[in-house]
C-alpha cells in the first residue's frame, strides 16, 4: 500500500480548461494520464517520452453539456443508439464524483497512480432512466505506462427492479495517418454495420484497413486486439475483460465537415476501437454488480510483428 505522502506524486487535483476539475496521474518513468471528472473521461495518456497517445479533437469543447470530443468517453447506460436514451447514454456529460472509499477490488495491486470515480444519477436522471445506481470507475497508470480502466456498476433500485444497459469505452486513439493503421484480431468476425441500418455481416480479407468511413460493431471478438500504426512504427495493445464486442469508427472526411467538433483534417489522426458491450445487453438485479475493463498499452512496431519473433525467425531461416 502507498503513503498518502507517496500518493501526492503520483496523484494530482488540479483545474483543467474552463476551470473543469481534473486529477493526473503520473508514473515515474514519466507517463501520464488526465481524467475530467466531467464525464469521468480519460483526455491525456502520454508515454514516458511525453508523446500523446489519445486523440483528442483541437475543436473539442470543454463545456458541459456537451461532451468532450476524444479520449475515452463512457457510454453508459446506452451504447449509440441502441435504446430510446441521448446518443451514447448520458455518463459521459455528467459531473462524477471522486469515490473517497470505495470498496477493495478482490486483489488489491501495488499500483500507486489510480483514482476512483462514483456516478450516482441525480432526481433530473432517474426522470429519464429510472434506476438507480452506483458506477465506480478505476483509472490506473500502470507502472509501465499501460493505462487501465475498470468500471464496477451496481444496481441499487430500492422497487426490487432490475435494469439493462449496453456499454462501451469509446476511446480515441490517436494516429499519424489513418490510411496507414491496420487493426488485427477482428477479422473474419461477425458485425452489425451502422451504416447499413445495423445489418449484419461477416468480415472478409486479412485484417481491417481503411479509406472511407467505417462505423462497425463487432460481435463476440477475442479479448486483444491490436492497433498498428505503421508510420509511427507503434501497436497499441487493447485488452478486454467482460465486453465481448468492438466497435471500429472512423467519421472520414464528409462526416468529419459536418462535426461542428472535429477539424476537417482530424479524422485522419484518430481511429475509434471501443470495448463494448452491445449485442447482448447486461441486467443487474438489485444489489448485483457488473464489472468491465479495458486495458491499454502502447509499444513499439517490432515488439509485436510476427516477423521479428525470434522463434518464427529461426524457423523460417
Ligand atoms: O458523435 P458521437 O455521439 O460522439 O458519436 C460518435 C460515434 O460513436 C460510435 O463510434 C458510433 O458507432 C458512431 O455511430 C458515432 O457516430
Amino acid at each position: 500500500m502507498s503513503t498518502d505522502k507517496e500518493k501526492l506524486l503520483y496523484v494530482e487535483h488540479c483545474k483543467g480548461l474552463n476551470g473543469l476539475e481534473k486529477v493526473v496521474l503520473r508514473e515515474v518513468r514519466g507517463s501520464s494520464v488526465e481524467v475530467y471528472l466531467f464525464g469521468g473521461q480519460v483526455t491525456s495518456w502520454k508515454n514516458e517520452y511525453g508523446e500523446e497517445l489519445l486523440f483528442v479533437s483541437s475543436k473539442a469543447n470543454f463545456k458541459p453539456p456537451k461532451a468532450i470530443r476524444g479520449g475515452i468517453p463512457i457510454c453508459f447506460p446506452q451504447f449509440a443508439t441502441h435504446g430510446s436514451l441521448e446518443q451514447h447514454g448520458f455518463a459521459r456529460n455528467r459531473h462524477w464524483s471522486v469515490d473517497p472509499d470505495p470498496p477493495p477490488f478482490p486483489k488489491n495491486t501495488s499500483n500507486k497512480a489510480f483514482i476512483d470515480l462514483i456516478l450516482r444519477p441525480s432526481e433530473e436522471d432517474v426522470k429519464i432512466w429510472p434506476h438507480r445506481y452506483e458506477f465506480r470507475l478505476r483509472v490506473t497508470l500502470g507502472p509501465g505506462g499501460d493505462l487501465m480502466l475498470t468500471s464496477r456498476i451496481r444496481n441499487t433500485n430500492s422497487d426490487g427492479k432490475s435494469f439493462t444497459f449496453t456499454f462501451a469505452y469509446h476511446t480515441y486513439f490517436y494516429v499519424s495517418d489513418i490510411s496507414e493503421v491496420r487493426i488485427e484480431g477482428l477479422e473474419t468476425l461477425d458485425y452489425l454495420d451502422n451504416l447499413k441500418d445495423k445489418e449484419r455481416f461477416t468480415e472478409q480479407g486479412d485484417a481491417i484497413t481503411f479509406e472511407s468511413e467505417v462505423d462497425k460493431v463487432y460481435l463476440s471478438t477475442p479479448t486483444k486486439i491490436a492497433i498498428l500504426d505503421h508510420e509511427r512504427k507503434r501497436t497499441f495493445v487493447l485488452r478486454k475483460d467482460g465486453l465481448p464486442d468492438a466497435v471500429v469508427w472512423n467519421p472520414w472526411d464528409k462526416k468529419a465537415k459536418a462535426m461542428p467538433d472535429i477539424g476537417d483534417e482530424e479524422y485522419k489522426h484518430m481511429i475509434c476501437v471501443e470495448a463494448a458491450c452491445v449485442e447482448k445487453p447486461i441486467t443487474l438485479k438489485p444489489g448485483e454488480e457488473w464489472r468491465g475493463r479495458q486495458e491499454l498499452s502502447a509499444v513499439p512496431s517490432s515488439y509485436c510483428s510476427g516477423q521479428l519473433d525470434p522463434l518464427k525467425v529461426m524457423q523460417s531461416s
